[in-house]
């Protein structure tokens, strides 16, 4: 059996997915901004929480079930939103998305997705998010917002950690551009080729977007609204007086600010700052079952998970991404049970002691 068919982890499948991809596109898919630190010291900051195991609690029947803003899912687990797919494999989103929705988890579709929303909604068969750029063009803005309701997403997220992209060395470095069949298929017709992913960003971002504009995008329709990117707690509640519904902690998978704070060590204070008054979730360096069970047992809803979709799409198209996903499910599952946890919301502060034994 094929590594992609049987991984133990997600990293089998990115030693795969290395092979599958030209130096470059690897580079851009999994770099970072800066000289990474932000990018690694997502990972360190599970790494800092151990897990204090209860015992004899009883966990014949496990539950990994739960809701994302009403949606049903099988597990606390998602898929965030990235770029391009088809950089990664020619099936692209439609593949991801079919994917998710085999495993029953939440997918949150990118504004620069390289199939439209449309298409991509055709294949889906579990709850859709559609994460927005707000763009220079209200207008177009706006169009997106209407689409992505009619098309059946059932929240939106408003990306707010990336007014510009950030300083990326690795891309710098290889002077990344997309290559001529790669485009973001929702914003046809506004792109030429020839630029930089940075440049092609700056053109459409708007970078003077402000808290008023999540007020404005609430009122645009009735779909829920998430912020992705707080890290600071007076965000946080900025964003719920401003009617979000949810808050993503994430520093964009290291890749804006590199000395960033890590996303596990900003979410105590962002749940602290808001309470019950929306659902907190968090994404960055996710690459493990015991992760996920570190975000709940920390407080958030679910964790999202980035870059090893791209690999799991990388290495094996729908079935590698199908694998990533389920390597996640299982471990969590497993590692519940041994810590004493019949569903996710017996996952509590009790189950995590600072620091790390070496
Ligand atoms: C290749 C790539 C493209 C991304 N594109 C977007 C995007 O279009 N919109 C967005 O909000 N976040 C984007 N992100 C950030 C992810 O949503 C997420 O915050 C991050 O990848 C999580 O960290 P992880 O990759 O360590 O799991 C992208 C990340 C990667 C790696
Ligand atoms: C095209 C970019 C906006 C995608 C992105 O957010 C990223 O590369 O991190």
């Amino acid at each position: 059996m094929s590594v992609a068919a049987n991984p133990a982890s997600v990293y089998d499948i990115a030693r795969l997915a290395r092979t599958m991809l030209p130096g470059h596109i690897w580079d851009y898919l999994n770099g970072g901004a800066g000289q990474e630190r932000t990018l690694g010291a997502n990972r360190a900051a599970f790494h800092r929480l151990s897990l204090v195991p209860a015992v004899l609690t009883d966990v014949s029947r496990r539950d990994l079930r739960t809701t994302l803003l009403g949606a049903e899912v099988a597990a606390p687990v998602a898929v965030a939103p990235m770029a391009y797919h088809r950089l990664a494999h020619v099936d692209a989103e439609p593949a991801t998305v079919r994917a998710a929705g085999a495993e029953g988890l939440l997918c949150v579709v990118s504004t620069f997705a390289s199939h439209t929303l449309e298409e991509i909604a055709a294949e889906a068969t579990g709850p859709l998010w559609f994460q927005l750029y707000c763009l220079r063009d209200r207008g177009l803005t706006k169009d997106l917002v209407d689409r992505a309701r009619a098309a059946g997403y059932r929240a939106l997220v408003l990306t707010a950690d990336a007014p510009m992209l950030g300083y990326r060395d690795r891309d710098i470095r290889t002077g990344f551009q997309l290559p001529a069949h790669v485009r973001p298929a929702n914003l046809a017709g506004t792109t030429g080729s020839g630029a930089t992913v940075a440049e092609l960003n700056s053109v459409l971002v708007d970078p003077s977007v402000t808290w008023r504009d999540v007020a404005w995008l609430r009122g645009l329709s009735d779909l829920p609204v998430v912020v992705k990117g707080v890290l600071r707690a007076a965000d946080a509640q900025r964003a719920v007086d401003h009617g979000a519904d949810g808050v993503l902690v994430s520093n964009h998978g290291g890749r804006q600010v590199d000395g960033a704070i890590a996303t596990m060590r900003a979410l105590p204070a962002v749940l602290d700052a808001v309470g019950d008054r929306c659902e907190v979730y968090v994404d960055g360096g996710v690459r493990r079952g015991t992760d996920v069970l570190r975000a709940l047992a920390s407080g958030a809803r679910a964790a999202f998970v980035g870059r090893p979709v791209l690999w799991g799409l990388a290495a094996d198209g729908e079935a590698g991404v199908r694998a990533v996903l389920r390597v996640y499910s299982e471990e969590l599952e497993l590692t519940m049970a041994a810590c004493g946890c019949p569903d996710v919301t017996s996952a509590g502060p009790e189950l995590l002691a600072a620091g790390v034994d070496d």
